[in-house]
């Protein structure tokens, strides 16, 4: 059976790799019809918006989305079509695991951590305004809602992998009311998986532990902006934004796109690292219960990394964007699985 997948190919390495990430799918062959959709700058400039509402529709048509990152500009312009489409999908929940690849050089062996970010409220509810000239405000949204639904996630997470642990990340000492809310409903949650164990940290304590020594921790589960920030330290523990995959889940559709955006410092030159979409492309692999090709195509990743031989820039080699993935695809037929 044919599956259908919206596919959103992206600003900036966007299409160098989704495009080769859909080669090795499409090699292993899983049978996918792929829909492409307009999302971002190229949107923007094609329709004057960055987020059609036939994107979404097809979106919700689906319920699954491979993305590309999609460009934001600082302090100006269009809203983050990468945060509009979480809100409008509803995918609240944003699973970030961060795990060491032999082969990937990094400063810690045997990392295995799980970010589990709230996707939908925090600062990123686009709740901005000038009080007067010179005195901006931003609401940060916490509810108990979304506080319950992010932390039950966290520990339904733990517990269908086995995992020992949830930790609890916030602000609480000095946001009182909306970590206040965030921690006491986490609190709560725990109280339901006696099974699993559950502390909390307090965020800036979090990633001192996590820099010094991230074995100590297990699921880590936190509001948005804490989970962005921490998402990306994480990589930085396995060996970079290069090899971090994430997926956007909530009850009616899932999207799935690295942990990096655009580098726009390498876009268009065929040196970005495709390893973290393809992950993601993994993800939602098993998300679709087509588990034995996204083994295979692990395998064939895991292999390439572990040779050493055909490594892109970021993992200090001198690969291309398209020979790391070639070399993928030459032993989709030769690994064990
Ligand atoms: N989910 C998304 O679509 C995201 C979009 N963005 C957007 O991306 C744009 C650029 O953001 P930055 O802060 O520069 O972060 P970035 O993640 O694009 O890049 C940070 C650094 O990591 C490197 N890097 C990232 N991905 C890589 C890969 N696959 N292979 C090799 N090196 C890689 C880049 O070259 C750069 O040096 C911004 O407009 C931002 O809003 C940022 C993060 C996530
Ligand atoms: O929306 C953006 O442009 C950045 C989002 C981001 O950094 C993330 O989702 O990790
Ligand atoms: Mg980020």
């Amino acid at each position: 059976m044919s599956h259908q997948v919206c596919l959103l190919s992206g600003d900036g390495i966007g299409p160098e790799i989704t495009n080769v990430v859909r080669e090795i799918i499409d090699a292993a062959g899983v049978k996918i019809e792929w829909i492409p959709c307009e999302a971002g700058l190229g949107s923007f400039e094609k329709n004057g918006d960055p987020l059609p509402q036939e994107t979404l529709d097809k979106i919700r048509s689906t319920k699954l989305a491979l993305k590309g990152p999609l460009a934001t500009a600082s302090g100006t312009g269009f809203r983050s079509v990468n945060v509009s489409l979480r809100k409008e999908l509803q995918l609240y929940a944003n699973y970030r695991p961060a795990k060491s690849l032999k082969g990937v050089p990094a400063p810690f062996e045997n990392v295995d951590l799980i970010v589990v970010r709230e996707n939908t409220e925090g600062l990123y509810s686009g709740l901005e305004h000038t009080v007067v000239p010179g005195v901006v405000e931003s609401l940060r949204v916490i509810t108990e809602a979304g506080s319950r639904r992010i932390a039950e996630f966290a520990f339904e997470t733990a517990r269908s992998l086995g995992r020992k642990r949830v930790t609890c990340i916030h602000k609480a000492n000095i946001l009182k009311l909306s970590d206040g809310l965030f921690l006491d409903t986490c609190n709560k949650v725990a109280k339901d998986y006696p099974d699993i164990q559950y502390d909390d940290c307090i965020v800036d304590a979090a990633a001192m532990k996590m820099v010094l020594n991230p074995h100590q921790f297990d699921v880590l589960v936190m509001e948005n902006l804490f989970g962005d920030i921490l998402s990306d330290l994480a990589s930085g523990l396995v060996g970079g934004l290069g090899v971090t995959p994430s997926g956007n889940l909530g009850t009616d559709a899932a999207v799935f796109e690295a942990v990096h955006g655009t580098a726009p410092d390498i876009a268009g030159k065929n040196m970005a690292n495709p390893t973290a979409l393809l992950l993601s492309a993994t993800m939602m692999l098993k998300h679709m219960n087509e588990a034995e090709a996204a083994k295979k195509i692990e395998a064939s990743l895991f292999s390439v990394l572990e040779e050493g031989k055909t490594l892109t820039g970021d993992l200090k080699g001198s690969a291309s964007t398209t020979d790391f993935a070639e070399a993928i695809i030459a032993k989709l037929d030769t690994v064990a699985v």
